[in-house]
């Protein structure tokens, strides 16, 4: 049935409302961020993350991203401060990429694509689980972050992507323990913030976003790693897992607000 999340990218992001009609709701997500709608909140606080490597499971291809799964059982790894009211726990993180290293990223600012966003996810354990989280307004926190291709890599992300050839197709896993996603952040903690949804069906409007100002640099090669992932499972015709963004949304009557001036 439709909720067989594979078939949403087959019907394009145009069609997500017939199943699932909050796609043109007034709080959706990608949106564009233009420094001239921006507004400096200096009442926002920074954010800390407090991960424990030992939460992290595994590395899996769902067909439709490349994701890191962690122990969210109990407050192990968590997010608190910038808008958030509480700590929110880490369930999973994944990347968006685009065909080529000139676009892939969710968010655009300033008119600026970047080549790849990363997602850390993030739910209110004032909920009783993901499920009853997603519901509510103050359920999810993603903490995302732009990937710009450039000469000087970021050592960290080596680990990921050496991981990719055990997963090309949907469906396959494999472990991946031992390691703390603090470790690919950028320097800077500057973020904006805004209300918004998933960027994907269910397109639930329950997401308070958290998006570093400052990208992490990845080198082309590491994108063309990604981009070698296949959304087919084994058996099936070779489908490359590329272009997996939805396209920006209109902003209506939204601040987003810069904790930096
Ligand atoms: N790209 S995103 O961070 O907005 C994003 C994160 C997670 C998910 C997700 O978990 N989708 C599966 C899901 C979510 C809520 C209820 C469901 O039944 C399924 C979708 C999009
Ligand atoms: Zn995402």
């Amino acid at each position: 049935g439709f909720h067989d999340i594979s078939l949403y990218f087959f019907l394009g992001p145009d069609q997500w409302h017939k199943n699932y009609p909050i796609a043109k709701g007034r709080h959706q997500s990608p949106i564009e961020i233009n420094n001239k709608e921006v507004h400096y909140d200096r009442s926002l606080l920074p954010w800390f993350a407090s991960y424990d490597p030992g939460a992290a499971k595994t590395i899996l291809n769902n067909g439709k991203t490349c994701r890191i799964v962690f122990d969210d059982s109990f407050d192990r790894s968590v997010l608190r401060g910038g808008p958030l009211p509480g700590v929110y726990r880490l369930r999973q993180l994944h990347f968006h990429w685009g065909s080529s290293d000139d676009h892939g990223s969710e968010h655009v600012v300033n008119g600026v694509r970047y080549a790849g966003e990363l997602h850390l996810l993030h739910w209110n354990p004032k909920y009783s689980n993901y499920l009853d989280a997603v519901r509510r307004t103050d359920g999810i926190a993603v903490l995302a972050i732009f990937l710009q291709v450039g000469k000087t890599p970021k050592p960290e992300m080596k680990r990921i992507l050496e991981e990719i050839n055990a997963i090309k197709t949907k469906g396959k896993e494999a472990p991946f323990p031992n390691f703390d996603p603090s470790i690919l952040f950028p320097k800077s903690h500057d973020y904006w913030t805004y209300h918004g949804s998933f960027t994907t069906p269910p397109c639930e409007e329950c997401i308070t976003w958290i998006i570093l100002r400052e990208p992490i640099i990845v080198s082309s090669d590491q994108m063309a790693k990604l981009r070698s992932l296949s959304k087919n499972a084994e058996n099936e015709p070779d489908l490359p897992l590329v272009d997996n963004w939805r396209p920006t949304q209109p902003r209506y009557f939204r601040m987003v607000s810069a904790s930096f001036l």
